[in-house]
């Protein structure tokens, strides 16, 4: 039986988006609070009951929210363009070595209703 197990974790940053014209806001260097919900999916390992073991997962994300929180996110390697499309497909890159089930990153700007899920 097939389950999907998630960790969701927030954090802050600067960005700024070169490709709208002088004086609009998405410009200039501005801030939002974003969060991220990481989910892999499988089936429980019958000895742990486990399908990863999420403290494992809360810390790798402890280590990729630490590389992006209170961070001007196009000075972090690898996001140049730091939209949510792909700050996303950031976070996968990162946790797809480590957990080969790993089956979405979803990252949302609740404030704004925003959101964008990458599946690989
Ligand atoms: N497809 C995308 N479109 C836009 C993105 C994106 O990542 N993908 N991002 C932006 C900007 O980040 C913009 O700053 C978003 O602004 P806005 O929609 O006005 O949201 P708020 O400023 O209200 O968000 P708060 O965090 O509540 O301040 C634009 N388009
Ligand atoms: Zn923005």
């Amino acid at each position: 039986m097939t389950v999907e197990i998630s960790y969701r974790f927030g954090f802050d940053a600067a960005h700024h988006f070169d490709h709208f014209p002088e004086g609009h806001p998405n410009r200039g260097m501005h801030g939002h609070s974003f969060h991220v919900e990481v989910a892999i999916e499988g089936e429980p390992d019958p000895a742990t009951g486990f399908v990863a073991d999420l403290g494992d997962l809360e810390g790798a994300c402890g280590d990729l929210r630490k590389a992006l929180d209170h961070k001007v996110l196009n000075d972090v390697p690898g996001l140049a363009k730091p939209s949510l499309e792909n700050i996303s497909i950031w976070i996968w890159k990162r946790l797809k070595p480590r957990y080969a089930a790993l089956s979405r990153v979803t990252i949302l700007r609740d404030s704004a209703g925003q959101s964008c899920t990458y599946r690989g």
